[in-house]
């Protein structure tokens, strides 16, 4: 079992309802749709233009994350999106440069929730990456069970934090070192490496590619390799594998978050990140 997870989402639970009443917003930034095999949904990003984690988005991923976890009649769900720019931006920079200390606090203890809520759900997730992938977009694929990437040049995926001045958190870190191996992460973290399809295959930061047009439909197929699995025993082993890595964030949650607060806080990074902002503004297609 997962007291202490158990413990956080509880309480995390009535904290995202809260805030979700607060943003009020009318414009839906995920859509949970069922599939066409029984006991999956698929679950689409749609926070235009290229999914950026703001703090209403990540609020509204978690709160539709939770429903899917709580419905027995869900066993699996397919993650992907529906904004033709990317699969996920990543942090919604807007949400880290030139707020105060609470307000990164609040952003980063969601963050947080949402990593948990995907690393230790009991049902089988599957990433269809049908686009660009960056940093902290890569939290939804790596906290899955398995990820197909679209065959396109511009689907690009990694944990690109260096090239912003930053470093990614341990948490973002340690399913990268559990699925593609310490040197490669090494080198990969380091260097803020953003793999083309082909070698994103070759390092293993995804299990299959696959043309565009077949995202969706492979996924579906290599769900029902996993629901073919006893869910008790499927989710009593995917436990025992992620709790240790889980339980490193579970315990040091509050330290990480003064940490982050501190760091991002500085006037240098904040420089780089707006620098960075800019320069995305800039290089428009
Ligand atoms: C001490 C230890 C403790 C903790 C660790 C410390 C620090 C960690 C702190 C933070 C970690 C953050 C992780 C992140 O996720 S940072 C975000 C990194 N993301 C990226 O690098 C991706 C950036 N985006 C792109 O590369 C491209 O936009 C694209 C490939 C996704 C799509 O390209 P397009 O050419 O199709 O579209 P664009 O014109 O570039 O974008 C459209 C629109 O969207 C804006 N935008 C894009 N990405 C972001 C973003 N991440 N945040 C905010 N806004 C973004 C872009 O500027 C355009 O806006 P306008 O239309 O110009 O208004």
């Amino acid at each position: 079992g997962l007291p202490d997870a158990a413990f956080w989402w509880k309480e995390r639970a009535t904290c995202c309802k809260v805030r979700a009443r607060r943003f009020g917003s009318q414009r839906q930034l995920v859509v949970v749709e069922p599939s066409s095999t029984a006991g999956v949904a698929v679950l689409k990003l749609k926070n235009l233009p290229v999914n950026s984690f703001s703090l209403e988005f990540l609020t509204e991923l978690i709160i539709n994350l939770e429903k899917l976890e709580n419905d027995k009649t869900f066993r699996g769900i397919i993650i992907t999106s529906d904004c033709p720019k990317a699969f996920s931006a990543g942090v919604d920079l807007r949400e880290i440069c030139g707020k105060n200390p609470a307000h990164y606090t609040e952003y980063w203890k969601v963050l947080q929730d949402l990593w948990l809520r995907l690393y230790l759900s009991n049902l089988v997730l599957i990433s269809a990456i049908n686009g660009p992938c960056a940093a902290g977009g890569c939290l939804i694929p790596l906290t899955s069970d398995y990820r197909i990437l679209a065959d396109n040049p511009k689907c690009l995926i990694g944990l690109n934090e260096t090239r912003l001045g930053i470093s990614a958190p341990f948490w973002f870190k340690d399913p990268l070192v559990n699925i593609i191996g310490h040197r490669a992460s090494e080198h990969a973290l380091q260097l803020g490496l953003l793999f083309p399809p082909a070698e994103a295959l070759q390092v293993g930061i995804v299990d299959k590619v696959v043309p565009k047009d077949q995202v969706q439909s492979t996924a579906l197929s290599v769900m029902t390799q996993w629901l073919a699995i006893p869910d008790h025993a499927r989710q009593l082993t995917k436990n025992m594998i992620r709790k240790p890595t889980a339980d490193l964030l579970v315990k040091h949650r509050d330290t990480d978050i003064q940490n982050f607060v501190s760091f991002i806080s500085r006037d240098s990074i904040q420089k780089s990140l707006q620098m960075y902002l800019a320069k995305l503004k800039q290089n428009k297609d």
